[in-house]
């Protein structure tokens, strides 16, 4: 028996190169069945050695042979400017070839054949299966049928979403906690690494609402669920580039430096969820709590899916959840924050948004409902002009075919079994055409008085506030994607990253940088700087700005050693929260309060307790409007 087990690992060490060689032979030369009338991205003349060096340049020059796929000469004369350029492919109606070293060629056909590739279905063209491929989901998604059954996207789509509106004040509490963890309340600069406390905020905002208090509170937890959210795309990556037929052998080998946060997790949500599950089905409506767990096991009630309602089941697929949400969010923060601070329209768009962020609170007497979220549109804008600058992938739509006799383009073209076709968000996120000047951040490009786009403006408008939505994906907006399978967890996202930013924008100045730090390529993925760094600085506000901007105050956190009343009513106040949430001392308040009601300054009316004695315990009235 030894002998036999020694003789199958020398066979298969042995064969073990003339495999990986063979498997490179085929991912560089391969045409996948291709037609030879096909133009493949950066080839002059479409040798298999010219394939197989733009094959190789797909590593770590993706960008470059996308730009040369739409534009055609750009990347031999890159010194060329767009209007001199010479217009083939996607630019000229024709698709051609991008190569990709990891998942083989996929064809890129052009703008106008964007419907016909959305209108095909799942048996046809399949965007379930690129997915499925992209993360190498059958190693990496913990279950079967996390692959084959997409509940989870339902949850989001009929459960969270639905009540994003009750999270609000719960993402801001934890938002508080978060960020004057991550950037510190001192006032004074300090430099911060932006993705590595963007991916903490993140984590444990996302916790929040998926799993609750105290849960998203608990650091081995939290450590766990962010190491697994980003370990995912790294081991998915790797076992990309692995052959098919070793793949099963290697993969749980590969798989199980990721696979040992899951467990770090599950060990925390498999007694939570387990609890759950032990109230009858009938009782689960009457239960108060109101996160992941709860809405999936509603869900698998509601549905019928007495397989879905196992804790085994639900704690994989909240690990799955919790990759989807924490990485793209993580990715997408940063990237906006890099290019505020490398704009050299910084201090202007940092103002614009801080009065947006101001005057909306006020309006909403300051809570950050949904109707507050929808109305700051400024902030919205800047951070869906921050993805269409750089989303974290290069693809917008992107579907392999599953018919054995392939598919035909509208334009003729045959594209056989497996093979992708795709549009890429990034050449039309890109084009001068569809957005002018593409190239450079414009903030509130989507918002103002008439969005600076050309394409789609009528439709994508929202007509009441006058701008086009983060949530709006579009034929000409793909960062979440576009058509059916456009990401359902955009809501939450766009809620995330809205609170984030408004609450960097009121609380914290941010020094502009000299130059935007380049995201990086790897193939079609496009990570954010991963270790640069911001210089940030806590805001303090005095009274006198204070009284004329017709501040909500609310004397929640009270600290004495900040006291500093100033006359009437310029009185010193320090912000130690949320903008509306200012802590003054007893004396400043009945200072304040005095004036108010001695109708020389600033009026105060109040939203709960009239009047406030000079102890600490004193100043709990919720919410006090001051207005000049
Ligand atoms: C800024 C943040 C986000 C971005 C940029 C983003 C982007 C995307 C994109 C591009 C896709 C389509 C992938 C493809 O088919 O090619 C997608 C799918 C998906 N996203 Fe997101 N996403 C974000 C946040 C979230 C969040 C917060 C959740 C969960 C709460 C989520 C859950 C999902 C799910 C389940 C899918 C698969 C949908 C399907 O195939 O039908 N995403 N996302």
């Amino acid at each position: 028996m030894l002998v036999a087990i020694g003789l199958a690992c020398k066979a298969f060490l042995f064969c073990l190169p003339v495999l990986l060689a063979y498997y490179l032979y085929l991912r560089l030369f391969t045409r996948a069945g291709l037609s030879k009338d096909l133009s493949w991205a950066s080839t002059k003349d479409g040798t298999c050695i010219s394939r197989a060096r733009s094959t190789l340049l797909s590593v770590f020059s993706t960008r470059e042979l996308i730009e040369d796929g739409y534009y055609k000469a750009f990347y031999y004369h890159r010194q060329m400017k767009p209007s001199t350029y010479t217009w083939q492919f996607s630019k000229n109606n024709k698709p051609y070839v991008l190569p990709n070293i990891l998942t083989g060629p996929e064809v890129i056909i052009p703008h106008s054949q964007l419907q016909w590739l959305l209108d095909q279905p799942e048996n046809v063209c399949s965007q379930n299966e690129v997915n499925r491929e992209f993360l190498q989901a059958d190693h990496t998604m913990l279950h079967p049928r996390v692959v084959t059954d997409t509940v989870h996207g339902d949850v989001i789509r009929k459960e969270l979403t639905k009540n994003l509106g009750d999270y609000t004040e719960a993402v801001i509490e934890e938002l508080d906690l978060a960020m004057q963890h991550a950037w510190g309340t001192d006032a004074t600069w300090k430099e911060v690494s932006v993705y590595d406390t963007m991916s903490e905020v993140i984590t444990k905002l996302s916790n929040r609402v998926l799993v609750g208090k105290p849960l998203c509170r608990n650091e081995a937890f939290l450590q766990n669920s962010g190491r697994f959210a980003r370990g995912v795309v790294i081991v998915a990556a790797i076992l990309s580039m692995i052959p098919k037929q070793i793949k099963p052998i290697l993969a749980p080998l590969i798989t199980w430096y990721d696979r040992r946060f899951f467990l770090g997790c599950a060990e925390f949500t498999l007694p939570i969820i387990s609890e759950r599950l032990s109230i009858p089905p009938s009782k689960v409506d009457g239960v108060v709590e109101n996160d992941y767990i709860q809405w999936s096991i509603q869900h698998a009630t509601n549905n019928n899916k007495p397989h879905e309602r196992t804790a085994d089941i639900i704690c994989k697929r909240l690990a799955v959840i919790s990759f989807a949400a924490i990485q793209s969010s993580a990715v997408s923060i940063t990237n906006a924050l890099f290019d505020l601070a490398s704009s050299p329209a910084l201090s202007i768009f940092q103002r614009e948004m801080h009065d947006e962020a101001v005057d909306v609170l006020n309006s909403e007497f300051g809570s950050w409902t949904k109707s507050a979220l929808a109305k700051m549109t400024k902030i919205d804008s800047a951070l869906r002009e921050s993805m269409r600058l750089g989303g974290f992938v290069n693809r917008g739509v992107s579907k392999k075919v599953m018919l054995p006799d392939g598919v035909t383009l509208p334009d003729g073209t045959h594209v056989p079994q497996g093979v992708r076709i795709g549009v890429s968000a990034y050449s039309i996120h890109h084009d001068e055409d569809v957005y002018p000047g593409a190239q450079t951040f414009d903030a509130f490009r989507f918002a103002d008085s008439g969005p600076r786009l050309t394409l789609d403006n009528e439709k994508l408008l929202d007509r009441e506030r006058k701008c086009i939505p983060l949530v709006r994906p579009s034929e000409s907006f793909m960062a979440f994607s576009y058509g059916k399978h456009a990401c359902p967890g955009r809501f939450f996202a766009a809620q995330q990253l809205k609170l984030t930013l408004a609450y960097i924008i009121l609380n914290y100045e941010i020094q502009p940088i000299a130059k935007r730090p380049e995201n990086k390529w790897f193939v079609g993925s496009i990570g954010p700087p991963m270790s640069e760094k911001v210089r940030t600085q806590w805001k303090i506000y005095h009274g006198e700005c204070v009284a004329d901007k017709n501040i909500l105050i609310s004397s929640e956190k009270y600290t004495e050693d900040q006291e500093s009343s100033t006359g009437s009513h310029a009185i010193s106040i320090i912000v130690t929260s949320p903008i509306y949430n200012i802590s003054v001392s007893a004396t400043s308040f009945n200072a304040l309060l005095k004036d108010a009601n001695d109708s020389k300054g600033p009026k105060l009316q109040s939203r709960g307790a009239s009047s406030v004695t000079p102890t600490q315990q004193a100043i709990t009235d919720p919410f006090l409007l001051l207005s000049p």
